[in-house]
């Protein structure tokens, strides 16, 4: 995969919220530091706390794991950042000022932060390039609009997209040929299509042989720096060859967090992890 060469071409940030104008071109208005914070996050279901005063700060440019046992929060922190679910307290900021509560999926989509769920969802009768063709128009009920011819600019993009994915030769196979990790691939590609700048991936690794779990954290590295990439992971060899940081939780709350090394020492994260 060419994948940090075309990358490079392929993030010609939108002028989109944070991004402003600074001498340099477009720059997040975080000067590279904090795209995505959690502060005093609580959610309760029926009385139940699934997060816990959860504080949290991702960095522009990070690829960032997300750790911990069963239950311990991690899909409801990434609902409440996506705005699939609404927290009881708390502030979720994009950037340094964009207020993430109250906005609609939707809105937050569009705002630039794009979720990737564990299960791929590609349409399997189309080709692969006609699934990133369809993802760049967002709205997949307008048939029309899909059929509509692409501009150069818009074609430039799907094939940088599919060198990144590293599905260019297999542009014009159906989707529902490609293997799992295939498909799980031209997921992300499609999120690629609509240039997001932060990426929320749900259990990339799961069901992937070793061959495409490699794939997986070449693609995934890649994407970083100019993205910034937020995994939550249960495979720890997988975690240990992507993470530069990871965040536990355990009872909707930060546990630990650290390096890889840092985080498998922490007395509380053993004692979590055997207590499973
Ligand atoms: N809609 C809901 N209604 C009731 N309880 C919920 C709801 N969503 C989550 N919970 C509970 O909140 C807790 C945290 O769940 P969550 O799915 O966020 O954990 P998780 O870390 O993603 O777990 P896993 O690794 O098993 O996917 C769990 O105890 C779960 O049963």
């Amino acid at each position: 995969m060419k994948q940090l060469d075309t990358l490079r071409e392929i993030m010609r940030p939108d002028e989109v919220f944070p991004f402003v104008h600074s001498q340099k071109g477009l720059e997040p208005i975080t000067d590279r530091g904090v795209i995505l914070s959690l502060e005093g996050v609580n959610k309760s279901f029926d009385g139940f706390k699934a997060i816990n005063d959860l504080n949290m700060a991702i960095d522009a440019g990070e690829l960032r794991c997300i750790i911990g046992p069963n239950g311990a929060g991690k899909t409801t922190m990434m609902d409440i950042i996506t705005g699939k679910t609404v927290p009881d307290t708390g502030r979720v900021r994009f950037g340094q000022t964009m207020n993430l509560l109250g906005m609609s999926e939707p809105e937050i989509a569009q705002a630039g932060i794009g979720r990737k769920f564990q299960k791929p969802t590609v349409f399997e009768c189309l080709t692969v390039a006609e699934n990133l063709e369809l993802a760049m128009h967002g709205d997949k009920s307008v048939w029309a609009t899909f059929r509509a011819t692409l501009s150069g600019e818009q074609q430039d993009h799907l094939d940088k997209v599919l060198t990144t994915i590293g599905l260019q030769e297999g542009a014009k196979g159906q989707a529902g040929s490609l293997s799992h990790g295939q498909k799980q691939w031209l997921e992300i590609g499609m999120l690629l299509m609509q240039r997001p700048h932060v990426l929320l991936v749900d259990e990339p690794a799961a069901g992937m042989t070793h061959q495409e779990m490699d794939k997986t954290t070449e693609l995934l590295n890649a994407l970083a720096g100019d993205h910034t990439v937020v995994v939550v992971e249960h495979d720890m060899d997988f975690v240990r060859s992507i993470a530069r940081r990871v965040t536990v939780l355990h009872q909707g709350h930060v546990l630990a967090e650290g390096t890889m090394d840092d985080v498998q020492q922490d007395q509380r994260v053993i004692e979590v992890y055997l207590g499973e």
